[in-house]
């Protein structure tokens, strides 16, 4: 249903994805994995047509989306939502308001002016945030919500669209790790329950292994690791991250950890 053919992205000399090939028959949830820079973003960013490609192919059922413009690349965009890890709302929005948002480009200009939306639409819109337990701050501000709300607002934003595909670039990266829990758990269930593929930058390792099916790792641009959370053991994370043997993988942990009043640190590998 997805394959991606020898993806590349030039900026100046540096190849930040450099011939990226992978295929997903099923709509899992891919968790791709690497240090700063490894090229995880520039990848999401083509897939989902913000970032322009400069080789490749990314087929979905078939289709070439790397050459899309307009409308058809609005329409793709539509199908294959992104959640990012500062949520991207419109902070002195209410919340039905940002996720109806999540319809713009299917909507006329007019009606998006003047705030048309249907009464279907708006009720659409508390289920989803029902669904997600957020539906008593519907009317709230954006700006009002903690971080983990704001990124359960982002997802729901991204469910108005009905896509097929979610992207969510670092999702819980600003969160706490109770807060990161619900979010990922979040992401789980639209993905097991609606069969949506879900495709997540993630910084930590014991979040790719507890939500992913299949992680792939990336360094300098390229897949270096493509395989099952069982075969992400300590020493390939090593080579992921191009760590030396003093490597820590407790330390990339957002495990909450009930006997630690601290909650461990969220990042060390970046
Ligand atoms: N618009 C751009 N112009 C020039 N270089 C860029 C641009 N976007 C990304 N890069 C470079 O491409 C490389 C990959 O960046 P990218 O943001 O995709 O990495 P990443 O793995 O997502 O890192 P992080 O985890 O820090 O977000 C980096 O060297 C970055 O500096």
């Amino acid at each position: 249903m997805l394959d991606v053919q020898n993806v590349t992205r030039v900026f100046g000399d540096k190849r930040a994805v450099d011939r990226v090939s992978f295929t997903l028959h099923q709509p899992g949830f891919i968790g791709i994995i690497g240090s700063s820079g490894a090229g995880k973003s520039t990848f999401l960013r083509m897939m989902n047509r913000l970032t322009d490609a400069t080789e490749g192919r990314i087929l979905y059922e078939g289709q070439d989306i790397l050459p899309l413009r307009g409308a058809a690349a609005r329409n793709w965009q539509s199908r294959c939502a992104m959640i990012f890890q500062q949520f991207n709302l419109v902070p002195r929005l209410d919340v039905v308001a940002n996720v109806l948002h999540g319809k713009l480009n299917r909507q006329s200009t007019l009606a998006t002016m003047f705030n048309l939306w249907s009464r279907a639409d708006i009720l659409r819109a508390i289920d989803i945030l029902d669904r997600l337990g957020i539906a008593e701050q519907a009317t709230k501000r954006a700006e009002a919500l903690s971080g983990g709300q704001q990124q359960r607002v982002a997802i729901a934003r991204a469910l108005m669209q009905d896509p097929a595909i979610i992207l969510a670039d670092e999702p819980i990266a600003s969160l706490d790790p109770m807060n990161a829990q619900i979010v990922m758990d979040t992401l789980k269930r639209i993905n097991v329950e609606d069969g949506r593929m879900v495709i997540a930058n993630l910084h930590t390792l014991d979040t790719a292994r507890r939500y992913c099916d299949r992680v792939i790792g990336m360094r300098d641009g390229r897949i270096v690791f493509d395989g099952t959370p069982e075969q992400l053991t300590t020493g390939v994370a090593r080579d992921i991250y191009g760590a030396d043997e003093t490597f820590n993988e407790h330390a990339t942990s957002t495990a909450i950890r009930p006997e630690r009043a601290v909650p461990a640190a969220r990042v060390a590998v970046h």
